[in-house]
């Protein structure tokens, strides 16, 4: 069943974002997470507050010397093609080039940040094991003021971070998320460090959306466990790694 990413638009929410429930099921969930779980241990990169793993390269100002992504994760792609994810951003940019593994355990997050101009700005996230609840803040910075994920523009974060978010979305397990244009380019994104989630705090969005059966409300306070997020997007400025060697010379 097609089912584009237009469906899942939340009416409360800026129009440039994008829910869709059970994106994948609970068996692909389960070999996505063994994949990731058993990936050459030098693949993680441990940070204070989660791990990560790059695929596809490790993406840089002067532009990301492109490995191609494992089978694994390309097998998502008709999935996003018949959801029409990646439409109409670049010609020469049909699939996504990178993608971001990032682990969380229960109280683990991600400083309010944007992922900044080093990506076409749609950016689609398949999550696995737990909820969590984003956050999006509006930022006051002017002009190119995108930052590279993890390396948080620490001004605006600072200014952010005791604010009340503009508004959130509840991410459970199996959804793809997706954000383009303005919620991309004008707002930022962040995940608090807590292990429970009160969905009457927040401002979320989208629970009309994640409850057909109406078992949560905003009554329900969901505790987290660990989360493994699959994020992908397009790098523009990639490069071989023959180019490199021959700039290095
Ligand atoms: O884990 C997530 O859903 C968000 C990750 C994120 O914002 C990033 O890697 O840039
Ligand atoms: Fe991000």
């Amino acid at each position: 069943m097609t089912r584009p990413i237009a469906s899942g638009k939340i009416s409360t929410a800026p129009p440039s974002v994008y829910y869709l429930l059970d994106f994948i099921t609970s068996a692909e969930e389960q070999l996505l997470i063994d994949k990731v779980l058993n990936a050459p241990k030098p693949k993680w990169i441990h940070l204070k507050n989660r791990r990560l793993q790059n695929w596809g390269g490790i993406v840089s100002a002067q532009g990301m010397i492109a490995e191609p992504l494992p089978v694994w994760l390309t097998d998502l792609f008709p999935r996003f093609h018949e959801s029409g994810v990646f439409e109409g951003l670049d010609a020469t940019h049909r699939d996504p080039n990178h993608c971001l593994v990032n682990e969380y355990l229960a109280g683990q997050g991600i400083m309010p940040h944007k992922d900044g101009p080093a990506y076409l700005p749609t950016v689609a996230t398949v999550s696995l094991s737990s909820h969590c609840v984003l956050e999006f803040y509006k930022c006051l910075e002017t002009g190119e003021s995108g930052t590279m994920t993890s390396t948080v523009s620490s001004s605006c974060a600072d200014d952010v971070r005791n604010q009340e978010p503009e508004f959130s979305i509840l991410v459970q397990p199996r959804s793809l998320l997706v954000l383009k244009e303005d919620v991309y380019n004008k707002y930022m994104h962040g995940i608090r460090e807590l292990t429970v989630d009160d969905l009457s705090k927040g401002n979320i969005q989208n629970l009309e959306q994640c409850l057909p059966e109406g078992y949560l409300n905003q009554n329900t306070v969901l505790e987290r466990s660990t989360r493994i997020s699959l994020t992908f997007r397009i790098v523009q400025k990639t490069m071989s790694s023959k180019k490199l060697l021959f700039q290095k010379r």
